[in-house]
């Protein structure tokens, strides 16, 4: 059987995406999504994301890891389903999607740039040399001195196999102050279980740790991660972070067919 599949990318963070609006997907197959995944074997990818029908929203968003397992959410592919969705004429210029860790909203400019809206962001844990937060996703976020020479995979999953996270582990975000609104970050992900060129949840964290850290007084905050440019703006109301807004491109590459 043919499955068609289309490949989005949001500043390098790249996912299959897959219109399953008819239910066929086997979802339950971990091995035949981490296959997608696999950049020799399959298709390509550091996720895979199904739109959905929803009876509420304007669609649902399913989000897996590349090893094959659905996760928390994914920012950069929050992004990209909001582009696919368009681009499918489920929508217009704006949506609102349900996904693991609730609503979002987003919309899309005409240059093609995507806001998407985050979940509000507090119980932020602030130790001396790190910081701790749940943006939809779980995010460690620690300033380092020489970010480009920096071993992330290596200080990354010591980290997020270490005892600090437990069996369910974490994100792990190293961070360059670049001015004062501006963050160069590089991110070690769960479940991708190496460097990807951008993490949106991830830039999410760094953005409000940096603030909140009172590394920045600013509310919108530039991040320069490995595949490009992002954005963040949050209203801050004492420890709660709120109108989370993660914005950046999200763009198509190909379509094609894989046997299932
Ligand atoms: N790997 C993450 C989910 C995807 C996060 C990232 N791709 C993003 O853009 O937010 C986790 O399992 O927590």
């Amino acid at each position: 059987m043919q499955l068609e599949f289309y490949k989005y990318q949001g500043t390098g963070n790249d996912f299959v995406m897959i219109d399953n609006r008819s239910g066929f997907f086997p979802k339950e197959n971990v091995q035949l999504v981490a296959r997608f995944c696999d950049r020799r074997f399959g298709i390509g990818a550091d996720g895979l994301i199904l739109l959905e029908n929803d009876e509420v929203t304007d669609f649902k968003m399913v989000y897996y890891n590349s090893d094959g397992n659905t996760s928390s959410m994914c920012g950069n592919g929050g992004r990209c389903l909001v582009a696919f969705a368009k681009d499918l004429n489920v929508i217009r210029d704006s949506c609102t999607f349900i996904a693991t860790d609730g609503l979002h909203h987003a919309s899309v400019a005409n240059d093609g740039i995507v806001s998407l809206q985050m979940i509000d962001v507090t119980n932020i844990k602030i130790e001396t040399d790190y910081t701790f937060m749940n943006t939809g996703s779980p995010h460690h976020v620690q300033l380092v001195e020489d970010l480009e020479h920096y071993n992330v995979k290596e200080n990354g999953a010591a980290l997020r196999y270490g005892s600090l996270y437990g069996a369910a582990g974490s994100n792990i975000n190293f961070v360059k102050k670049i001015n004062e609104d501006t963050f160069s970050l590089r991110t070690y992900e769960r479940g991708v279980e190496d460097e990807t060129l951008a993490c949106g949840t991830g830039a999410t964290a760094v953005a409000i740790a940096m603030n909140a850290t009172g590394q920045t007084n600013a509310s919108s905050i530039k991040l320069n991660v490995e595949g490009g440019k992002l954005a963040v703006s949050f209203d801050k109301m004492g420890d709660l972070f709120t109108n989370v807004f993660l914005i950046g491109p999200a763009e198509f590459v190909f379509k094609g067919v894989i046997e299932i």
